[in-house]
């Protein structure tokens, strides 16, 4: 393959993907591409199957979780089925994830340093000074200060945001292609929020990295996504590019989900302040609406 064929090849390509556990559809026939450096963003109520989807993605699902379809492929490799060795190849290089909650990414009892150290296990032909180096160079990258100083902390030292902060230095370090982020800033305040969100934007300018964001927060979907996708009841029932959606959304499901935020409603949009969920379903299933 060529270079050129390579730089425009999908990060991620999903075709009809279902999951279901115990035979009840969590994810149903689902489709996704994103290309380089695209922002990406699942919306959805809880229990859409958001993270299930994400955690797909890498191989992080349990051994409950029935996975059905054409393809999941990263950076042209297709993993639908694949083992747990398989996605491990992929986890770091391919795609890599940072949580909701940073206090509970790392384990509280070992110094950070140590814990990325770790996480570069697969780097062989690095000496562990290089290693060190790699590491400092991302915190540097994320914005952290006093870098060489934090491989000494424990997580229990850092703010939440510094913590988010070594998180994403801990995705990137392994260069991955796409960064997963679910809910990243929940756990923030507003600043640690911004912050985080500024950071996101700066990797894919300065590196190139996709992202695949899941966002309970409109706000941060439309400030930072060039793409969006609206999951219902397991389905994806709306996508694409965030300023056509926001301004229009067609599907009735995503005209309830801007109701519940009035500040994002483009003017022309009704408004629907009560979610009639059973008709949702049935329109969300394809199945005429009563
Ligand atoms: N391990 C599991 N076993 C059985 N059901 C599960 C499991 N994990 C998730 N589910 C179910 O799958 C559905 C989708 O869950 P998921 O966490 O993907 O939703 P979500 O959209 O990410 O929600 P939230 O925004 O609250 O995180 C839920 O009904 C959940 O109960």
């Amino acid at each position: 393959m060529s270079t050129e064929q390579q730089q425009t090849r999908p990060v991620l390509e999903i075709d009809e993907l279902s999951i279901s556990y115990g035979g009840r559809p969590t994810v149903s026939n689902v489709n996704l591409t994103i290309q380089p450096g695209e922002i990406v963003g699942i919306i959805g109520e809880s229990g859409s199957g958001k993270s299930t989807l994400a955690h797909s993605i890498l191989g992080l699902l349990p051994s409950s979780a029935a996975v059905s379809g054409k393809a999941l492929s990263l950076a042209g490799r297709n993993f639908l089925g694949a083992d747990g060795p398989a996605f491990r190849s992929v986890r770091g290089p391919g795609a890599a994830m940072v949580f909701q909650n940073p206090m509970t990414t790392f384990s509280p009892l070992h110094r950070l340093g140590d814990q990325l150290t770790d996480l570069l296990w697969r780097e062989t032909s690095l000496s562990k000074e290089e290693k060190r180096q790699r590491i400092v160079a991302v915190f540097k990258q994320v914005g952290l200060s006093n870098a060489a100083e934090r491989l000494s902390n424990y997580p229990f030292e850092l703010s939440g945001g510094m913590l988010q902060r070594v998180a994403i230095a801990a995705a990137l370090m392994m260069r991955p292609s796409l960064l997963i982020a679910d809910e990243p800033t929940t756990a923030l305040d507003v600043t640690m929020e911004a912050q985080i969100l500024h950071l996101i934007r700066e990797l894919r300018a300065e590196a190139g990295v996709a992202v695949l964001m899941i966002s309970h927060h409109l706000g941060v979907i439309a400030e930072i996504c060039d793409r969006v996708v609206v999951m219902y009841a397991g389905r994806v029932v709306e996508q694409g590019p965030v300023e056509d959606i926001f301004a229009n959304p067609t599907h009735p499901y995503t005209r309830a989900l801007f109701a519940c935020e009035p500040a994002l409603i483009a003017p022309g949009v009704d408004r629907m302040p009560v979610i009639d969920h059973e008709a949702l379903r049935r329109h969300a299933d394809g199945r005429k609406t009563a």
